[in-house]
């Protein structure tokens, strides 16, 4: 099989031109899960990954999961892609998720480019909206399976496929899907795989075995019926966007030390042995402050700022909607205003307990204010922390794929984001998840100027074949 692996590998490195224009196609569809006009683009992605999926002889099946309520609109959420490839007995059956929604971008966040088109610069960047979070992942897999068929290569494991448009807005209704399906869809799972985070820096690859949690707030503040002149109202009236400011000022300090009583009181202890897995890693601080092109670093030693990213809670601030924020010096009073943070939890924090302390601490905060406008905190969405043993075989396939591409041992890392669906994937299927990165840490998900590498892209394509084999090996 080596002859094999080396010839497919060829085949990869032959074939880069196109592998590049297939990502460009999917990044052109602006598949944005959180905007309600763009969700027929969510859909055309969701039905693009259909009929590929079909031309490589993939049964596929879309799971509808109903409607959503979305900027006053009923919309339909985009379906769940599911595909079979393989039911062979004597081969195991690895479950491969991924997600074909991405976050927003206009090009007047900031982009040097048009998000929604790819561009392939002198460096070896692939920039666009989606390239590594999660388009580039997911088309990979399909490309690996297709390359495999061109060669006449048989596939080594069963594949089941789970593509998902709503990932980056709460993964709505998915969790009851796997459910649902564990026993048929995904039946026989015998290992995960998901590729959709980031190298722990962008030399080094990595596999992962922890997320953390996000709860996902809004605070509404609420006034007046309408928007007021400020040079009539002004100092008349008790203003929802300063009642607003005040509890927001009031929820993390310039640190990042979340204000909100009790809530560090669920985090785990660190263990010594935990604290042996932050040494000899490849992480410099130095490395954030140049990717950044500024030293705002709330830590001074590595190991700190990774385990701040790691292993504790996170606060951050992140909008409002009915605020003013266009260029200019509108003078209004905004009627309603809606502040929107969100809470990165870890173990062994719990989605309910982190909701009472912070409805309870708003309420008190807003109390305070002695505003007469009126508030209504809701958690918006919500997705649990998920941390894994990697000494399981499943990590052991994927240490040896790296090490047949890269020629390396990967750094087990874990990660600050959130894949809400992880856990329910452990779970339900009763099978180990690897989580297993093709990007690298400075690719800017959810950043203006999204980007995967082409060394990332096209060795990690190639990394998904050598993980399909080294799981038959096993
Ligand atoms: C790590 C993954 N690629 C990702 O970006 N996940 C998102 C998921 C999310 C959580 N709440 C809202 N979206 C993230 O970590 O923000
Ligand atoms: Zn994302
Ligand atoms: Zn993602």
């Amino acid at each position: 099989m080596t002859d094999k692996l080396e010839e497919y590998f060829q085949y990869v490195e032959d074939n880069q031109a196109f592998f590049i224009e297939q990502l460009a196609e999917v990044v052109a569809i602006p598949s944005v899960s959180c905007e309600a006009e763009r969700r027929s683009e969510v859909i055309k992605m969701g039905n693009w990954l259909e009929s590929r999926m079909k031309a490589l002889g993939v049964t596929v099946k879309l799971a509808e999961l109903g409607d959503q309520m979305l900027e006053g609109k009923k919309i339909p959420l985009p379906p769940v892609v599911l595909g079979k490839y393989g039911e062979d007995p004597a081969k195991k059956t690895l479950t491969i998720y991924g997600h074909y929604d991405v976050q927003p971008a206009n090009f007047s966040d900031g982009w040097d480019t048009e998000p929604f088109t790819l561009v392939e610069t002198e460096d070896g960047r692939l920039v666009g909206r989606g390239s590594t979070d999660d388009k580039g992942p997911v088309i990979g897999w399909l490309l690996c399976l297709e390359a495999h068929q061109k060669l006449g290569i048989e596939i080594p494991v069963n594949l089941n496929f789970c593509f998902e448009g709503m990932e980056e807005s709460g993964s709505i209704g998915l969790e009851e899907l796997i459910h649902e399906e564990a026993d048929k869809w995904f039946k026989n799972t015998n290992y995960t795989c998901i590729c959709d985070n980031y190298w722990l820096g962008t030399t080094k690859p990595c596999l992962t075995y922890g997320l953390r949690g996000n709860n996902y707030y809004h605070i509404e503040v609420s006034g007046p019926a309408a928007d007021l002149h400020s040079g009539v109202f002004g100092g008349v009236v008790h203003e929802p966007m300063t009642a607003l400011i005040q509890v927001m000022s009031k929820l993390v300090d310039s640190h990042g030390k979340i204000l909100i009583p009790g809530l560090y009181d669920q985090v785990a202890e660190l263990t010594p042995e935990e604290e042996k897995t932050y040494e000899g890693l490849s992480f410099k601080n130095e490395d954030i402050i140049s990717d950044l092109k500024s030293d705002v670093l709330a830590h001074k030693s590595e190991t700190d700022t990774l385990k701040a990213r790691w292993r504790y809670p996170s606060l951050s601030l992140h909008g409002v909607e009915g605020a003013f924020y266009s260029s200019g010096c509108k003078t209004v009073i905004p009627a309603k205003v809606i502040g929107k943070f969100s809470i990165r939890s870890v173990p062994n924090m719990e989605i309910d307990t982190i909701n009472e302390l912070v409805i309870k601490y708003i309420t008190e905060q807003f109390a305070l204010t002695e505003s007469k406008c009126t508030i209504n905190v809701k958690c918006e969405h919500s997705g649990r922390w998920w941390y894994a043993s990697p000494n399981h075989p499943n990590y052991i396939a994927g240490s040896r794929a790296v090490k047949r591409v890269f020629n390396t041992e990967p750094e087990f890392t874990r990660e600050g984001g959130s894949i809400p669906i992880t856990i329910t994937f452990e779970e339900e299927l009763k099978a180990n998840v690897l989580l297993l990165p093709m990007g690298s840490a400075n690719d800017g998900a959810h950043s203006t100027n999204e980007k995967v590498n082409k060394y990332n892209y096209i060795n990690g394509i190639k990394l998904f074949g050598a993980y399909w084999q080294e799981i038959a090996n096993l």
